[in-house]
């Protein structure tokens, strides 16, 4: 076959696998890099074979997918870059214009359930912000998520109200959060295996070996990004996570739940995984 068309996540959460596809890891693959909601519909729309993907995705189209095992973008608690800057405290939102980065779909729905907790049922719009000027003059609080909203983690401005929706959601659940899922097509899986074991491989074994390359890893971005070593150390390190273990899998069935709850799914998909190898 042609090369597997593969997506990857262009933000720091991966710094790890984006690394590792610059040094090697990329050979006999086509990656294709962008935000999340572009590569969400490039996997539906059959453009691209593999992906990392908003987790709610694979909740919407679970009859086309399947999940990578072993690996997603999730935390146990804060998140540090999934962050609601407001004008107002969260508790006095009520019916209040709110912006949703376009860049999103599981932190969309995320917000959603924890405002409904908070009684709020505000009216929300999809737009471009950016994290120089994140809230529009016409609303009263913006969801970022990336780069864009670590950067704002660290660059808050007076006056501005701030809320992490990892902290927020483990405080509502008590659960750890899956954002991002690696999903394949399956046709790809069924018709590629020897494809998918090596695109497995690759991906797990750049997480793997992140905590014995850390160092050299976060340097080689300190250059381009406006971010500090510890900064990202603090991110990378104590932060993300990338193992997707039985706790995290019932936080997602737990998220997936309250998400067919308030009508943002229509059903509670199964978690169907590729056959693979497991290292
Ligand atoms: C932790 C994050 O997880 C992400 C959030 C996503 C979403 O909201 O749809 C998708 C992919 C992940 O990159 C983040 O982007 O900050």
């Amino acid at each position: 076959m042609t090369c597997p068309r593969v997506g990857h996540i262009d933000f720091l959460n991966v710094l790890p696998l984006s690394y590792s596809y610059n040094h090697g890891a990329a050979q006999g693959l086509s990656i294709t890099r962008g935000v999340p909601a572009v590569l969400n519909n490039d996997i539906i729309n059959g453009r691209l074979d593999m992906s990392n993907t908003s987790s709610i995705i694979y909740a919407r189209h679970s009859e086309k997918l399947v999940i990578l095992p072993d690996v997603c973008i999730s935390t146990d608690g804060p998140v540090q870059s999934i962050l609601l800057i407001s004008k107002k405290p969260i508790e006095s939102l009520t019916d209040d214009k709110i912006i949703l980065t376009a860049k999103s779909a599981t932190s969309h729905c995320l917000l959603k359930i924890i405002l409904r907790s908070y009684g709020a049922i505000p009216n929300y719009y999809v737009r471009h912000v950016g994290p120089d000027a994140p809230i529009p003059d016409d609303a009263t609080a913006s969801l970022l998520i990336g780069d864009d909203a670590l950067w704002c983690y660290h660059h808050r401005e007076e006056g501005l109200y701030y809320y992490d929706l990892g902290q927020e959601w483990q405080e509502l659940t008590g659960q750890k959060m899956v954002y991002a899922l690696w999903v394949v097509n399956r046709d790809f899986a069924e018709n590629h295996p020897e494809m998918l074991q090596l695109i497995y491989d690759r991906v797990t074994k750049a997480f793997r070996k992140y905590p014995e390359q850390k160092d050299k890893i976060i340097r080689s971005v300190l250059d381009d990004k406006p971010f500090s070593y510890e900064q990202l150390d603090s991110y990378l390190y104590n932060t993300i996570k990338w193992d997707l273990t039985e706790e995290y899998k019932k936080g997602l069935e737990t998220f997936y739940a309250l998400a067919h709850n308030m009508n943002l799914i229509e059903h509670i998909p199964e978690l169907h995984f590729a056959k693979v190898r497991r290292n």
